[in-house]
């Protein structure tokens, strides 16, 4: 993260000749803070290769860059302008791989004046010959400022104090949405110098004052409804992250700034976007010379602004620039880790936010079956509230049961808010996506794709009214809540490790196809806070992954334990559920993965004997080679 603090870091550079010591030592006066003249810090070996005519090369300059590095690294509370001639970009990279904000003041001059000034130069090692070498070395930068070395030093001087006081933003936002201002105000929080942008539409015109007079304490937030401005008040390589809706929206904001950006431009997609989406666009972008970062963000409103879990995939080097802004702003774990990984190349980050969201489809329809059981089985409302906060207190802990214990308790009037909730679910697209990915690796999916299905049929509310009459009441079966609660609770915890064990395996397998190499572990860990499904079994999971990257969730020893212990009471509580006439199909689809992936024997045999039998798709024998298949004639007719 580069910091901005009252003692600034300036690098006043430029080749020989340039005046470097010269406006360096008056800027640092001005500016109350050290000097250093780089060529101080050179080992004895550059000196006397360049007093004998001969340029430096890479490799010379290398650890005096570091050396550099660590100095601007020591000074970075007092603040520091070091004259240097960083000529190459990756000389400054090297400089600026701390992280503190670097102020960059170029001295430019015409070949002709620069020899002049060092001809005029006594007792200072520098040969002029090699003015040419470094001339052509030059890369200059778009960042920083430039100043013309025939002005005087006064004019020089104010010319960059005028530019540091008038600072562009070092990261900018697109889309002052839920999330998009949530995001900004975290930065912003957090000191970076950031810049959003929200499009005039029609009626949203009120979106960007608004914004900016609600935090008019911010001196370091700026927001903007022109384009164009939000593009040129941001620093050079410009960080944008993009919080609108996914799909067209993404590519039309894309489309918007391409024609204003500068090749090394870094986009950051931090919206729910199809991650097929973000490897086109990724592939897209590189062409033009513009770095992608697809980046699923979590945790809702409140995780966006206090910290939220960040996975981004993509362009690795790209990450590497952003990774002191996302780090920073995201959750910490309970080592004070940020909740952030760079996950894996392409759309790797929004793969495994969308497998993130089919994991917490299926966390809140398990809830919504446990509340349905309870309630049918005659427990009020407010108990539910207690008996939620209660199990929130153990080995059950999640986010998801800690806001339902607290939206329970909502009232509306005399009632319950939750009774007036039409029961129709929506759904944004992720759920549905990641079923349509796992049946691509062929991986079951159960517990999530049924979680999808529950909310479709829940949709379909007029005509569950019309069946509703048409079938009649649900047969009101006495049930003792004392001896339903803690099979009920042994049921919910024995699901909800089946149901992490099925999202895992789907992100193990996919990664493995596409070579991604994510690694699960640190996944879980980005995972134990700031997202919508932390928990403390993810606090496990951490470590069982970390053990075992490479085997079943399901077989490590301490979830065989607890299965085999709570098999009795998942098998009771489904079938207790259903004879209430109560649709449970996350609940099922747990018990039945597990009674499916314990099987040794299974009844594929019939299935693949009916193949054969219609379509001579062949069949493999227990008692032969699996290499070999086989086609039976079957009929005896
Ligand atoms: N809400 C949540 O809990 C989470 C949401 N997400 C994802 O983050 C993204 C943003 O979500 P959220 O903040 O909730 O959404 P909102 O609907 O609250 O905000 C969407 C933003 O996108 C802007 N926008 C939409 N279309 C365009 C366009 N064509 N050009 C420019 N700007 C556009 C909107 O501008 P305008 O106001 O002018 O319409 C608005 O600022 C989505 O992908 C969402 O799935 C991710 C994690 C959690
Ligand atoms: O990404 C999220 C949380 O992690 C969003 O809240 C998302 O919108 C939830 O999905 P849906 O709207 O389909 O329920």
């Amino acid at each position: 993260m580069q910091k901005t603090t009252d003692k600034p870091i300036v690098i006043v550079f430029g080749v020989s000749g340039s005046g470097k010591s010269t406006i360096g030592q008056l800027l640092s006066q001005h500016l109350s803070v050290p000097f250093a003249d780089a060529d101080d810090y050179h080992p004895q070996k550059n000196i006397d290769k360049m007093a004998s005519g001969q340029p430096l090369n890479d490799q010379d300059r290398e650890s005096w860059l570091l050396d550099l590095a660590g100095l601007i690294d020591e000074n970075k509370e007092k603040g520091l302008v070091l004259a240097c001639s960083a000529l190459k970009e990756k000389y400054r990279k090297i400089l600026s791989s701390g992280d503190q904000k670097i102020h960059w003041v170029h001295l430019a001059g015409t070949k002709e004046v620069l020899t002049e000034r060092l001809q005029q130069r006594k007792q200072h090692f520098f040969n002029p010959a090699l003015l040419d070498s470094q001339l052509a070395t030059l890369e200059k930068p778009k960042y920083g400022i430039e100043v013309n070395v025939e002005d005087s030093p006064e004019e020089i001087i104010n010319t960059v104090l005028e530019s540091m006081s008038s600072k562009k933003s070092e990261f900018g936002l697109i889309g002052l949405g839920v999330m998009g201002k949530s995001l900004t105000l975290n930065l912003a929080n957090h000191g970076v110098e950031v810049l959003a942008y929200n499009r005039q539409a029609e009626g949203e015109e009120h979106i960007v004052p608004q914004f900016l007079s609600e935090n008019s304490d911010k001196p370091n937030l700026r927001a903007t409804n022109q384009l164009k401005e939000f593009i040129s008040e941001l620093e050079i390589p410009r960080k944008i992250m993009l919080m609108v809706n996914a799909g067209a929206a993404v590519d039309a904001v894309i489309e918007d700034l391409l024609p204003s950006l500068d090749p090394g431009d870094i986009i950051i997609d931090g919206g729910n976007s199809h991650y097929h989406d973000t490897k086109r666009r990724n592939d897209y972008l590189k062409e033009k010379g513009i770095h992608f970062v697809g980046c699923g963000v979590s945790g809702g409103e409140e995780g966006a602004l206090k910290g939220p879990s960040m996975m981004p995939g993509g362009d690795k080097e790209a990450y590497e620039k952003i990774a002191p802004y996302l780090e920073r702003i995201a959750a910490r774990d309970k080592n004070d880790e940020g909740c952030c990984t760079y996950i894996g190349r392409e759309g790797a980050g929004h793969f495994v936010k969308m497998v993130h969201n089919g994991i917490e489809y299926a966390e809140m329809q398990l809830i919504a079956e446990t509340y349905a059981m309870l309630r049918t089985a005659g427990m009020p409302i407010d108990q539910m509230a207690e008996l939620f906060e209660d199990w929130n207190q153990g080995d059950l802990k999640s986010y998801l049961l800690e806001i339902t214990a607290d939206l329970l308790t909502v009232k509306d009037g005399d009632e319950y808010l939750i009774d007036l909730i039409y029961d129709a679910a929506g759904q944004k697209g992720t759920g549905g996506w990641s079923t349509t990915a796992a049946l691509d690796v062929g991986v079951p999916f159960s517990t999530i794709s049924e979680s999808v299905m529950a909310r479709c049929l829940s949709a379909q509310k007029p005509l569950r009214i019309r069946a509703s009459r048409l079938y009649g009441e649900r047969p009101v079966i006495e049930r003792d809540l004392q001896t339903l609660i803690p099979k009920i609770k042994q049921a919910y915890q024995s699901a909800r490790v089946i149901n992490h064990a099925i999202g895992f395996e789907m992100i193990k397998k996919t990664s493995e196809e596409n070579n991604w190499g994510i690694n699960l572990s640190q996944l879980a860990r980005i995972w134990t806070n700031g997202c919508i499904i932390r928990s403390s079994l993810m606090e496990e999971l951490v470590s069982s992954f970390k053990a075992s990257p490479e085997e079943h969730m399901l077989l490590a020893p301490s979830f065989v334990d607890l299965l085999k212990g709570s098999r009795k009471e998942l098998t009771e509580a489904v079938s207790e559920g259903l004879q209430m006439f109560l649709s449970l199909p996350v609940y099922a689809a747990a018990l039945n993965y597990l009674n499916g992936f314990t099987n040794e024997q299974s009844s594929a045999n019939i299935i693949q004997a009916q193949r054969d039998y219609f379509g001579a798709h062949t069949f493999q024998r227990k008692d032969k080679p699996l290499s070999k298949y086989f086609h039976s004639q079957w009929t005896n007719k």
